[in-house]
């Protein structure tokens, strides 16, 4: 299954991603959650938070239609890491020029790249819920809500170094409040009035990752509306790397990419 398939391995803030130029159409769409599944096992392959295939555009004015596919197969409407990647990775591709749109299933999606560094405007965010009142685990927790393209739970903390990452993400992620569709789930400090420090515990990934860019941009808002930040925001992520968001008609989403390595997929790859 699919000898000599090129990737790209990229990262951006520590959420990393393979991405493969499938305007052929080589891959096949109900192949593809398949292949996620596979590639991004770490250790058992080449491991990565998400797999990304680049499509012809069904609108020609755009550059280029993604799919975006978690670790573990599951679809999701948009990512903000992953799409700042594919930006880049669209223009070194020559499917793109710079400054570029691109259609996701949360929206269209606008770019700009300049070199190492993108910056995308995401999607209206939407479903804005403050001061949720919730049982988790037999407990009452304030959590906040918005889905900036993907959902996303946002609950503010003392001390980041010592949130309950694994096992609150894990509950409030299968919350019946977010059935069926589920929910990312963000843990934020506030450092100051313009920045603040997130750890991600992600939906398909079912783990903390590095950072993310979705989530980090529902924090901001938050917490801009909670009244603790004001844009432009910056947030430490957990990979240690400084994103910006900003605040225009929408949000955006700033930060450098990295392009790790070409790779040529070997068939024993995808073995079980
Ligand atoms: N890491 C991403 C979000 C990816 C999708 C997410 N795991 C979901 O299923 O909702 C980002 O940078 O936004």
């Amino acid at each position: 299954m699919f000898p000599e398939l090129s990737f790209v391995k990229m990262q951006a803030s520590g959420n990393d991603f393979l991405l493969i130029n499938n305007f052929s159409r080589r891959i096949l769409p109900e192949e593809a959650p398949v292949l996620a599944r596979r590639l991004c096992r770490r250790r058992l392959s080449v491991g990565a938070d998400g797999l990304i295939l680049l499509e012809p555009p069904e609108d020609p004015t755009h550059a280029f239609r993604w799919r975006f596919f978690n670790a573990d197969g599951s679809e999701a409407e948009m990512c903000g890491n992953g799409g700042r990647c594919a930006a880049r990775f669209a223009v070194e591709e020559g499917l793109a020029r710079p400054v570029l749109s691109f259609e996701t299933r949360a929206g269209i999606i606008r770019a700009r790249v300049q070199g190492s560094r993108v910056k995308v405007a995401l999607t209206p965010p939407k479903d804005l819920s403050l001061g949720l009142k919730l049982l988790v685990e037999g407990k009452p927790l304030e959590v906040h809500f918005v889905n900036t393209g993907v959902p996303h739970a946002v609950v503010l903390v003392e001390d980041l170094e010592a949130a309950p990452v694994n096992s609150l993400g894990p509950a409030l992620r299968y919350h019946e409040r977010f059935s069926p569709a589920g929910t990312n789930v963000n843990f934020v400090e506030i450092l100051s009035e313009e920045e603040i420090a997130v750890r991600t515990y992600e939906r398909g990934v079912e783990g903390e990752t590095l950072a993310c860019g979705t989530g980090a941009a529902a924090s901001a808002l938050i917490a801009a509306e909670l009244g603790k930040v004001r844009f432009p925001v910056r947030i430490r992520t957990r990979g240690g790397e400084i994103l910006t968001i900003h605040r225009e008609e929408t949000l955006f989403l700033e930060g450098e990419t990295r392009r790790i390595y070409r790779g040529l997929l070997h068939p024993e790859a995808l073995l079980d």
